[in-house]
């Protein structure tokens, strides 16, 4: 062989070694992260576990904290706020009443046309419109003028079909979906922000009067005729259409649950025991803690970086603003860590809030054999091209680490609510346990199908079929508007005049 072949023979040779080395090299690397890809996994999925004896010491632990709620002002993280509502609708109430319901994303207003026993609804229109984050951090009086004027354009286009006797003054059930002291159905202040919300000149004022200044403002002429949290509200929805509802739970932004309660059971209510010998109780569980919490470095990070670090500790490990915030910090941790999305991490992915729990929830229902879904919101959303389909899996496995560890947590609160009103088991005292009804609502709960599925499944397995054969966990869509309006009814200025 001449000399130039032997060379070229060499170098080829040379160049052969060169790329296997480079691919063993890449092989070992990519096995290298894959391996730990897998070990990071592993610590979250152990992290986040909640096997059932878990989550009867969660329930058993909310329970403890509902007696010590009741107790004292300050007895517990769970506040267990008085209502006010001691009677819930009966069905019979008749007339025009509209709703205003701010939450924590959304802001909502509705008018209802109310025909009484057999009638029921006759007629309700709403509107929903987002609330701007600018004034979710911005002036009180600037947040109650936005409210104010959407009510306004509102009643501007009341049509026919919705009357008012002449004379009258429009009533308004005004729903709040934040932890108020209340000292009355119709008044209460601002304890403190919760979810995206930070307007300090807020806190410690009476959001009913808040209210009534910017609607005087607007030129309105509206009273507000009880003030009810969203949850209470979907209570008494939930009580109209089924006479068995006994609490009721919000998984939406943030998350809270209220219950029906012996008012002779409430030793820090000095105030007369009401006809009915019942209290509603806004217990505000979102900021329930407890040690058999499973919360992990991530959560950690997200409280510290949150608006009100220490504080709504439950509702930051379950609720739709912190869902896919956690989701993103555990993405961010192993683009870092194991190189995830390859050899950079996406700039996107640093920004907090950047995935949001829908876009995780449609990650989650992927079904399609590429995860094709998945891959287009890494790209769309978060800039990050060309995913595997080995890194795919990977995220739809922590959409599933992290949402299940909440709906199941969630079960569990429902759990404890059920032990501390006694229907948490099949017979009690030699008595079969009565049909009990838990109204649900809040986007969360009603779009995101594999949370609400596991919520379900975990609440049976707690329970065990028996006991759960009494209970139905049912969603009670918008219950929190209707029964803000059936509250404004039963607690109208006219109510004396209709009774006589
Ligand atoms: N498709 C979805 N999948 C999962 N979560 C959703 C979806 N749509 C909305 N959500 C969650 O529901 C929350 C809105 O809940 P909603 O009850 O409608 O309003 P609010 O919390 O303002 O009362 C959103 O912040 C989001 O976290
Ligand atoms: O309907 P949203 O906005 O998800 O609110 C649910 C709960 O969110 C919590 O943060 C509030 O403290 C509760 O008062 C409220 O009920």
């Amino acid at each position: 062989m001449g000399k130039a072949a032997v060379t070229t023979a060499v170098v080829c040779a040379a160049a052969a070694c060169a790329v296997a080395a480079l691919v063993v090299r890449y092989r070992m690397r990519s096995s290298g992260r894959w391996a730990r890809v897998a070990a990071l996994l592993k610590e979250l999925e152990e992290r986040c576990a909640t096997p059932v004896g878990k989550l009867r010491q969660v329930a058993d632990a909310m329970a403890v904290e509902m007696h010590a709620g009741l107790a004292s002002e300050g007895g517990s993280k769970l506040k267990m706020l008085i209502s006010y509502v001691n009677n819930l609708p009966t069905g019979e109430e008749t007339g025009l009443f509209y709703a205003l319901d701010l939450g924590g994303t959304n802001f909502r207003v509705l008018r209802v046309q109310l025909g009484g026993k057999e009638r029921h609804v006759l007629k309700q229109e709403f509107e929903e419109v987002s609330i701007p984050p600018l004034l979710m951090v911005g002036g009180s009086d600037e947040l109650f003028d936005f409210i104010a004027s959407a009510l306004a354009k509102f009643v501007a286009s009341e049509g026919e079909d919705f009357h008012l006797p002449v004379g009258r003054q429009r009533e308004i059930g005004f729903t709040f979906s934040f932890p108020v002291r209340q000292t009355s159905i119709a008044s209460g202040t601002l304890i403190k922000w919760t979810k995206g919300f930070n307007i300090d000149e807020t806190v410690g004022e009476d959001v009913v009067a808040e209210l009534t200044r910017a609607i005087e403002r607007q030129g309105l002429d509206m009273r507000v005729s009880a003030l009810i949290n969203d949850t209470v509200g979907t209570l008494a929805g939930g009580r109209y259409h089924d006479n068995d509802v006994v609490a009721a739970v919000i998984l939406g932004t943030g998350t809270n649950a209220a219950y029906v309660e012996r008012a002779h059971a409430i030793p820090k209510w000095h105030g007369l025991l009401p006809k009915s010998g019942e209290m509603v109780i806004n217990m505000e569980w979102g900021n329930f803690r407890s040690s058999h919490l499973p919360l992990t470095d991530y959560d950690q990070a997200l409280d510290n970086e949150s608006l009100n670090p220490s504080e709504q500790i439950f509702e930051k490990l379950i609720s739709g603003m912190y869902l896919g915030e956690i989701l993103r910090r555990v993405l961010l941790q192993l683009a870092k860590e194991a190189s995830l999305f390859g050899d950079y991490v996406p700039p996107k992915l640093e920004i907090p809030f950047m995935l949001r729990t829908p876009v995780m929830s449609a990650m989650h229902h992927d079904t399609s054999p590429d995860l094709k879904v998945v891959g287009a919101k890494l790209k769309d959303l978060l800039g990050i091209p060309n995913t595997s389909l080995k890194a795919r899996k990977v995220v739809v496995q922590i959409c599933d680490i992290v949402a299940r560890r909440g709906a199941r947590l969630a079960a569990a609160g429902v759990a404890g609510i059920l032990k501390k009103v006694g229907r948490d088991t099949a017979v009690k005292g030699g008595e079969s346990v009565p049909r009990t009804v838990v109204a649900m609502d809040g986007g969360l709960y009603e779009h995101y199908t594999i949370f609400r599925e596991c919520l379900q499944a975990t609440f049976e397995e707690m329970l065990g079929a028996e006991a759960a054969a009494s209970v139905v966990i049912k969603l009670a869509n918008d219950g929190s508007g209707i029964g803000a309006a059936l509250l404004a009814a039963s607690h109208s200025q006219y109510r004396e005049l209709e009774q006589s």
